[in-house]
């Protein structure tokens, strides 16, 4: 059990449970190959089945830390911080994207959009889930979507998704890492009919980094 000061602090997102954070190269989307500072906040409720992060969900499992010290880290590293999780609108971000932007980093969020939007984003990767839709305005806001694709009925959620977004957002299809061998031909065939969407791997993967 957390004491009660520190959930009311959780709770104004001055401290966030903090899984794990590390320099990399972003490995997904559009940002693909440019080098990033990776925050990963624990705490996610959407449930994916092939969720290859699910040892973040029980954000009772990652201890809560101080906002200052999660911006004061990642401020040594490159000019992009890249918010994930987790599902790190679980909490409220307003504070962390405050005081990042104030050391002129750039604030980039990878989420599912399941729930209410907080925090000010220099770019949104919105990557909506079944079990758990976007809210709308994270269809409104976002810079990319990025569905992934497991099996063959995905790419009708993937164009139910595309016209729910606003029509700036640029068009990924992803395979899940376990059915890629299987998928990645068919989104490669689907892409080239359907060039309004493009292909994104999760380059990390094959490159063995985090
Ligand atoms: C682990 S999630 C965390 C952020 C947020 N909860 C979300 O789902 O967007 C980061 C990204 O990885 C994707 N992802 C998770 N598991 C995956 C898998 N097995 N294969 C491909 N992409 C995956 C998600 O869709 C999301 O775009
Ligand atoms: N290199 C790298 N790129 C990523 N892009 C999105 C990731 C995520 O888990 O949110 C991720 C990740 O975990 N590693
Ligand atoms: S929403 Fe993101 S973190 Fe949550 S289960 Fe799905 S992929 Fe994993
Ligand atoms: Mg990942």
């Amino acid at each position: 059990m957390i004491s009660k000061e520190i959930q009311l602090a959780v709770n104004k997102g001055e401290m966030l449970p903090l899984m794990e954070e590390f320099y990399t190269i972003q490995g997904e989307g559009f940002h693909t190959g440019t080098a990033a500072y990776f925050i990963r906040i624990g705490g996610c409720d959407v449930g994916c089945h092939w969720c290859d992060v699910k040892e973040s969900w029980n954000a009772d499992l990652h201890p809560p830390t101080e906002t200052d010290l999660i911006v004061a880290n990642a401020a040594n590293y490159a000019d992009t911080v890249v918010v994930t999780g987790g599902e790190p609108l679980t909490w409220d971000m307003n504070l962390l994207t405050k005081k990042l932007k104030a050391k002129n980093l750039k604030v980039h969020i990878e989420t599912s959009g399941a729930y209410d939007v907080s925090g000010t984003w220099d770019w949104f990767c919105l990557s909506p889930k079944k079990t758990k839709l976007p809210v709308q305005t994270a269809y409104d806001i976002a810079d990319e979507l990025k569905v992934i694709i497991y099996n063959k009925h995905d790419f009708q959620f993937a164009e139910e998704q595309a016209a729910k977004v606003n029509p700036k957002a640029i068009l990924f299809l992803q395979p899940e890492w376990s059915k890629k061998e299987e998928m990645t031909p068919q989104i490669v065939d689907y892409v080239m009919k359907n060039p309004k969407w493009r292909v994104s791997l999760q380059t990390h993967k094959y490159l063995n980094i985090p």
